[in-house]
């Protein structure tokens, strides 16, 4: 199958502000050469300690934020390089789903006109009338009734609102959905109800997710493949058991060591790793772990790792790895 969506050298720098007297500016570099490919059906799990550039990732692939250079296809079609309307038409098809419900839905708003706005603003109904039936079908899809309609955004609990956000994303008809920490704000009990929705829609509808999230039960509970993001590289990425069961690169390796086992009940937060992660503005030399990595070697302080593949040559058995280990 085709991917949905396919990245291809995605870099982002941002620039620094500040006088720096005739001297080059600095750069904060977020993201760094980063590729990806997620097919129908199939969700790529996105991990990584806070500052790794995960969000900044799906940001560029929606360009919400503009990406320095690389390549993005949604269904074929070069996101990168189009403007104006046709960049609010492909919008369509890539949606995001954003962490804090709360803050990213209007509380001016009902949930009627909230849902059917996207429709609205890309002009895909004939009608308001059939603005109100898609409204009311997607909110029957993502588990709440048509009561809800001329309810405020404060009247719903966190879970319920994160609901609104899912049929906000859904309502377009999108191929491809962004889901950036959509259950951290949320109770673990909620949270297992909104991931088995976002499951089951998945089901239903063959819709490719790019889920971002600290947490690993999370992110093995929901992803068929994993990429393991550091300091704006992925360092690894493998199908889901490959990468739980046979993780390669000494980052992956630590970051599963040092969570507790998988206990659905326990969030498992990243950023346990000896030391901080060095700055994106100043970069370590060679590999980018290197300065905390247990299996350091000279070359990995002279020559940073190219990629390679460990794993099979079909798309599912990939198993793609920077480390001078292999
Ligand atoms: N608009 C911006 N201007 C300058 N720097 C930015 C901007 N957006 C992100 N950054 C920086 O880029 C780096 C990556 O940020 P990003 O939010 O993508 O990381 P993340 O892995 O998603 O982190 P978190 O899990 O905390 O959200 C960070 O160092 C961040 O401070």
């Amino acid at each position: 199958m085709n991917p949905v969506i396919e990245v291809r050298h995605l870099i982002k720098h941002f620039p620094l502000a500040g006088n720096f007297w005739g001297r080059q500016r600095a750069v904060l570099r977020a993201v760094d050469d980063v590729s990806l490919a997620i097919r129908p059906g199939e969700t790529l799990g996105l991990v990584g300690e806070s500052g790794s550039g995960k969000s900044t990732v799906g940001n560029c692939i929606l360009r919400l934020v503009e990406p320095d250079r690389g390549e993005i296809y949604c269904q074929g079609q070069a996101v990168h390089s189009l403007k104006g309307n046709d960049l609010r038409r492909i919008r369509r098809r890539m949606q995001m789903v954003f962490q804090d419900p709360q803050s990213s839905l209007d509380p001016r708003m009902t949930v009627q006109t909230i849902v059917g706005y996207p429709l609205k603003l890309q002009r895909l109904a004939a009608s308001s009338t059939e603005v109100a039936e898609r409204v009311e079908h997607i909110l029957t899809e993502v588990g709440l009734g048509r009561e809800h309609l001329d309810r405020y955004p404060h009247e719903f609990s966190g879970g319920q609102r994160q609901r609104i956000g899912i049929a906000r994303a859904l309502i377009t008809e999108p191929a491809f959905i962004i889901f950036d920490e959509p259950t951290s704000a949320l109770d673990v009990s909620v949270q297992a109800q909104i991931l088995n929705l976002i499951k089951t829609l998945q089901h239903r509808h063959g819709y490719a997710y790019l889920f971002i999230s600290h947490d690993l039960t999370v992110v093995r509970h929901i992803s068929h493949r994993v990429a393991v993001m550091y300091l704006g590289i992925f360092v690894e990425s493998a199908a889901k058991g490959d990468l739980f069961e046979q993780p390669a690169h000494p980052y992956t390796r630590a970051l599963l060591a040092s969570a507790p086992k998988p206990n659905p009940d326990i969030r498992q937060e990243l950023a346990v790793i000896a030391g901080d992660p060095p700055s994106p503005v100043h970069l370590p030399s060679g590999c980018r772990f290197h300065p905390r990595c247990p299996e350091a070697m000279p070359i990995c302080r002279q020559k940073a790792p190219k990629t390679k593949n460990i794993g099979g040559d079909r798309a599912d058995k990939l198993h793609r790895v920077c480390c001078h280990l292999y």
